[in-house]
């Protein structure tokens, strides 16, 4: 079957001096992988080289077999608008804007507005009741949720996830970490979620950084 994601022998450095080298991995639809390591250790910026928002510096990254280096950044962008449903480590919900009104903005670029779809993500967090709060109304881990929610609305084929459980305590990361592997499975997404936290993610398969 074609991989959702390949990448192959990624390197990245920052001005002062290399993060990381030869990084391959291979998603095929509805896997996950836990991408591992301490602080610091270049997590998000692989996230990032993923998702296309950091130029390439060494190796190739393809979206369901596309060289994503091809790709011009107009192009790139709308294809990243319906392959890709990404929750950073800083949820950047819009502040202005309700939780629901948040999880359906990506709809609102798509032209996929669909309300009934973005409520019944929410009530699968477990926010149903927070629909129409704004984000500062939120937790910490209400605004995660709702960050999850929105980047599961256009059913993409790829989650990328940074950190989504670190507002949380372990009982609670493991129950949001369930309920996103579930959500993105019933949407047919792959996962990739980074996470510094090793028991989290035991069992899963994994690449350490
Ligand atoms: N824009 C940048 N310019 C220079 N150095 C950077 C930049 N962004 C990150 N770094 C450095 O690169 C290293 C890796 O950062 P990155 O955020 O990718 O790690 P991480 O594993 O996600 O860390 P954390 O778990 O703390 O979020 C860090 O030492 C960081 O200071």
């Amino acid at each position: 079957m074609r991989p959702v994601l390949e990448a192959q022998n990624l390197g990245f450095a920052y001005a002062d001096g290399p993060l990381f080298r030869g990084i391959s991995l291979r998603l095929g639809p509805g896997e996950v992988l836990a991408v591992l390591g301490p602080s610091g250790s270049g997590k998000t910026t692989l996230l990032h080289l993923l998702a296309g928002l950091l130029p390439l510096q060494e190796g190739e990254v393809c979206w369901e077999g596309t060289p994503i280096r091809e790709l011009k950044e107009e192009a790139l962008a709308r294809r990243r608008l319906r392959f890709l449903g990404l929750v950073f480590q800083h949820h950047f919900l819009f502040p202005e804007l309700t939780a629901l009104e948040n999880v359906l903005a990506p709809g609102y670029l798509a032209g996929w507005v669909d309300r009934a779809w973005g409520l019944c993500l929410l009530e699968r967090l477990g926010l149903g009741g927070r629909a129409h709060f704004l984000p500062q109304r939120l937790s910490g881990g209400e605004r995660q949720r709702v960050a999850v929610a929105r980047a599961l609305y256009l059913k993409p084929k790829l989650l990328l996830a940074d950190e989504p459980t670190a507002s949380l305590d372990r009982h609670q990361a493991r129950e949001a970490l369930a309920l996103m592997r579930a959500l993105a499975g019933e949407v047919g997404a792959a996962l990739v979620l980074a996470t510094h936290d090793e028991a989290l993610v035991e069992g899963l398969p994994a690449l350490r950084l």
